[in-house]
């Protein structure tokens, strides 16, 4: 036995006093709990001290401290049991290279996310060489994995050099052919890409399976064809090419197919839904925001659908051109998401469906309560049950029915409400009331308001496809007639109303063209009764988690209400946002945002999601001071923020704006109200925009306005030629400035004002979806956004970038360094919301509009909801500006710059395809003709044309060899006399 104990302490070489190994293990295991404890409970299990470890250990070894406890619980349970530490020695050692290098790693890319100690050391790496820097943990990592696996040290960065060796060389190969090898080289590359991407979006192709094992085996022989071999291999490769585009079209044709198969029905809006609950019960009050609610949900789906339908659509036009393996894997990529979506958006339809058959019987019976005696205390019930579940109290109208007729036969003349309502007690015990009344005398219930048709517009008689979800048609008298907008303006165009259809000269669109603004009665008495309740459940939560401090104020804004939380002298801040779960949990809501501290306050603000959103609409907030007294020399409407305030930001200080936000979170509608404030200031002689929309939907209804100088640009392939010309032209502007010594737009304008000539416009480039632009083209895109944004400020000429995805690779440290206003809408995580705003926050806005707004110069980011504007209201501006014809000096003369180069990196592209079916040709070039020159503006006039079509005109004129090419700011000469008219036209 003594033998047997003897050679097991030998075996195992105890590193501790045999006696006390089980107590360091213990120990060990305490401290492992403790750190656990501090790390991943909320604050309220762990105190004072484990909040300081925790900070501590956060705050030095970023995301590593989740690690930190792993280890005395492993070298714990290793003393326990009596085992050597060192058994575990190398897998601890790589763990720690490991975690090392990921440090090292995530705070070059993210400074600071891994930890402060660290932080020390590569903050001057990362000034110095940036993204280099990731050379060391990469080499880290490396070294880490080889000591987990047992391999000599830097084997595997050997491996990595052999490889890239290997492609080198075959590289230098390539480069070793001759002029016309290369040729046929890069033609065969460019055909293997093709095909390799089809591959990609049809594995099982045995065709493409052996069209590309031939050009592959073709690639290699190259060096060693023949002459005449290689006259073959150019013919064969012209036969892949049209075998290929015709296993493209037939491909698209039976995607065609599907699409067209593809249905997304518009659900219908019940009419009954669209009249207000004007009854003055309380309870009405509630129900009437319920139904403003269900309205909004409504058109929320209809817009989805409405975007899912004009994708198909967009998607069939895509496939019917010459069709290419990008446009194959776009279409069935965006036709799979739509599936996908189709399935969430009949879900929601038929949940929407439900809750508005619940909610219709209330309409009529809350008239019936209205027009009983008694009702009021029925209604005042009804009230303090909707504000305790509004959900469940909705299911329960039987109930409620049933108690009105036990009220028959109570005198039906509707009493005092307003004084009742006010006096009537909230915890009246309803039950003990005597409904058996006799002798009823029903009296006819108010009428319902029946909604009034919307004022006729004076520029456009077009129905708006998409309505401000909270519109009240009766509204539009009252809210018309107090508009305070330009009251001359609109006074104006009633005496001289602007003509339906026709050219007319370029003026600022009318507010009238606008949704009127909406009267949304909320009770202000009931939503202060709402906040101060919501006060005392977070003044409850605090103190039941033992934290000093208490709401000593709130302000409502439109979307949240944030409460103002003073903390006792010496209360930690970061134990109060350490609570926002549990507070959030308390108030029943989805989250809340700590704002700590408000600024210019000595509070923390707690920023709760209100129950009801406050509708803000573009006509508001282009109808507010701030705005109509905004000294901005490019004002663009943001949004109200929760102290009541509408920002107005200038979008030539930012100078540049980066928009970012998942899929859904507003920024389209963002996108939207930028340019229409845009639009509103300036006319297309002061303003012009170039506009880029890879997603096809979002920008396309803009196309055709004059203040466009090319159409929208749709394609991703084009996208950067079209960039690269917006860079040329910002070149030509700085020599055009320095011509005359002016040092930016301003100066240069203000010369040219004395000495008569014409002035430049504004320009405003906007891209709404970078990320499809940043994966087509990275490169250029990025280098030409980069030139933009460092230089274009002086000359006029600024950014407005969008995206869904907020990830690195697309707002690369380049892009984001140089653009630093930025807006924020909802996402998915914090990480997201520290790419766009370099700081967490966004991962808790509400959604719809929703945004966090940072732009040099403010301490921080300021919360906004920004304002509506529906597709109904963009579409009829955009008609009324369509019509509008101006002497476009600067299309005319620069025009061409925003063409963009063709892939061959030839001439400049035309502007979409000519038709030279428009029946207008043959008068405009007899309109040139007797003019003695080719004008657009002139043809735009004379024809009653928008800008757009003047242009497409003047260009087949052009092409038809009737007109010269444009030259400078000279009108087109002409080249042909009447009497050659008939050899173009025919008699
Ligand atoms: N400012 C706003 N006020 C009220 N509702 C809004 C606002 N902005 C957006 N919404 C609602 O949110 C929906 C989605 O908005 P939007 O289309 O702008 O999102 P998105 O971020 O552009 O999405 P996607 O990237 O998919 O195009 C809209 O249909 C609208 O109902």
């Amino acid at each position: 036995m003594t033998k047997r104990i003897k050679s097991a302490s030998k075996s195992k070489k105890v590193p501790v006093n045999p006696g006390n190994h089980e107590v360091y293990g213990l120990v060990l295991f305490a401290v492992a709990l403790f750190c656990m404890l501090c790390i991943y409970a909320p604050s309220q299990y762990t105190g004072g001290l484990g909040t300081s470890v925790r900070d501590y250990l956060k705050d030095n070894l970023g995301w590593a401290a989740y690690a930190i406890p792993l280890y005395p619980i492993v070298y714990g349970v290793l003393l326990f049991m009596e085992k050597s530490p060192k058994s575990i020695s190398r897998p601890v050692i790589a763990s720690v290279i490991l975690l090392i290098s990921g440090l090292l790693a995530s705070n070059i890319i993210d400074p600071l996310s891994g930890g402060q100690w660290l932080g020390y050391l590569t903050e001057p790496i990362r000034k110095s060489i940036s993204w280099g820097g990731l050379l060391l943990p990469l080499i880290g990592l490396t070294l880490g994995a080889e000591v987990l696996l047992l391999l000599p040290p830097f084997s595997l960065l050997i491996v990595f050099f052999r490889l890239v060796t290997t492609q080198v060389m075959g590289l230098a190969q390539t480069t070793e052919l001759n002029s016309q090898q290369r040729k046929l080289y890069s033609k065969l590359r460019a055909q293997e890409q093709e095909l390799e991407a089809l591959m990609g979006l049809y594995p099982t192709s045995q065709e493409l399976k052996v069209w590309l094992g031939t050009l592959r085996k073709a690639k290699v022989n190259i060096p060693d064809f023949t002459p005449e071999e290689k006259l073959q291999l150019e013919e064969e490769l012209s036969n892949t090419h049209d075998l290929l585009q015709d296993f493209s079209t037939k491909k698209a044709h039976d995607i065609t197919e599907k699409l067209q198969e593809e249905e997304y029905p518009l659900p219908e809006l019940p009419h009954e839904l669209e009249r207000p609950l004007r009854l003055e019960l309380q309870s009405a009050q509630l129900m009437e925001g319920h139904r403003t609610q269900l309205n909004r949900e409504y058109a929320e789906l209809l817009n989805t659908i409405r975007k899912m339908n004009r994708e198909r659509d967009q998607n069939v036009k895509t496939l019917s051109g010459q069709v290419k393996s990008h446009h194959l894997r776009q279409v069935l990529s965006q036709q799979e998401s739509r599936l996908l979506s189709w399935k969430q958006t009949s879900k929601a339809v038929a949940a929407w469906q439900l809750q508005v058959d619940i909610f219709l019987p209330w309409m009529d019976f809350l008239v019936e309560v209205a027009a009983h005696a008694q009702g009021l205390v029925l209604d005042s019930e009804l009230a303090k049950k909707l504000t305790q579940n509004f959900k469940k109290t909705l299911r329960e109208i039987g109930w409620w029915q049933k108690s009105l007729e036990n009220l028959q036969g109570s005198p039906a003349v509707p009493a005092a409400r307003n004084e009742v309502a006010e006096n009537v007690e909230f915890d009246l015990d309803f039950s003990s009331l005597d409904f058996t009344f006799e002798d009823p005398t029903p009296v006819p219930a108010d009428p319902m308001p029946a909604p009034v048709p919307t004022q006729n517009r004076s520029a456009s008689a077009l129905p708006d496809p998409d309505p401000a979800p909270w519109l009240d048609p009766e509204e539009t008298k009252d809210t018309e007639a107090s508009n305070p907008l330009e009251p001359e303006q609109t006074r104006a165009s009633l005496r001289d109303p602007q003509p339906t259809v026709g050219a007319i000269p370029a003026t600022r669109p009318e507010p009238d063209l606008l949704d009127p603004i909406p009267n949304t009665h909320q009770d202000r008495r009931i939503l202060d009764q709402m906040a101060r309740e919501r006060a005392d459940l977070i003044n409850q939560t605090l103190s039941e988690f033992k934290v000093q401090a208490r709401v000593t104020d709130f302000a409502r804004g439109p979307t949240v209400t944030r409460y103002e939380i003073e903390p006792a002298p010496g209360e930690k801040i970061s134990r109060i946002s350490g609570l926002s779960n549990d507070l959030a949990r308390a108030l029943a809501v989805g989250g809340v945002r700590v704002e700590a501290p408000v600024p210019g306050k000595s509070v923390i603000g707690l920023e709760v999601p209100n129950a009801e959103r406050e509708p803000i609409t573009f006509h508001a907030a282009i109808a507010s001071k701030a705005f109509s007294d905004s000294k901005a020399k490019l004002p663009i409407v943001l949004g109200k923020s929760i102290d009541g305030e509408m920002y107005v930001g200038d979008l030539a200080r930012m100078p540049h704006l980066l928009i970012a936000g998942s899929t859904g979170s507003g920024k389209s509608v963002c996108v939207n109200t930028l340019i229409v404030s845009l639009l509103y200031r300036y006319l297309p002689q002061e303003l012009r925009f170039v506009m880029i929309d890879p997603k096809m939907v979002e920008l396309t209804p803009y196309d055709g306005i004059p203040h466009l100088i090319r159409p929208v640009v749709t394609n991703p392939a084009d996208a950067a030629g079209v960039l690269l010309g917006t860079v040329a032209h910002m070149e030509r502007r700085y020599k055009m400035m320095s011509q005359v010594g002016a040092k930016n737009l301003e100066q240069y304008n203000a010369k040219m004002r004395q000495i008569g000539d014409p002035e430049l416009p504004y320009m405003v480039i906007i891209i709404d979806e970078l990320a499809d632009l940043m994966i087509t083209s990275p490169k250029e895109v990025e280098s030409s956004i980069m030139r933009l944004a460092q230089m274009a400020r002086a000359t006029g000429m600024h950014l407005v970038l969008a995206t869904q995805r907020p990830s690195v690779d697309i707002l690369t440290s380049l892009i984001k360094v140089n653009v630093p206003a930025r807006i924020a809408f909802a996402v998915s995580s914090s990480h997201d919301s520290r790419t766009i705003l370099d700081n967490t926050g966004a991962e808790r806005l509400t959604g719809q509009g929703d945004m966090l707004f940072y732009q040099p110069g403010l301490v921080k980011p300021v919360r906004l909801q920004g304002p509506y504007i529906s597709e109904g209201e963009t579409v009829r501006i955009n008609d009324y500006l369509r019509r509008q014809f101006f002497e476009d000096w600067f299309g005319e003369s620069y025009g061409t710059d925003f063409d963009g180069v063709d892939e061959a990196g030839g001439g400049p592209k035309a502007n979409g395809p000519m038709d030279f079916s428009d029946p207008l040709l043959r008068q405009a070039a007899e309109i040139c003709i007797e003019e003695g020159q080719g004008s657009v503006s002139r043809l735009q006039r004379r024809l009653s044309v928008g800008h757009a079509r003047a242009g497409k005109l003047m260009d087949m004129l052009e092409a038809m060899g009737i007109v010269s090419k444009h030259q400078g700011s000279k009108p087109r000469d002409i080249l042909i006399s009447s009497a050659d008219l008939p050899e173009f036209f025919g008699k």
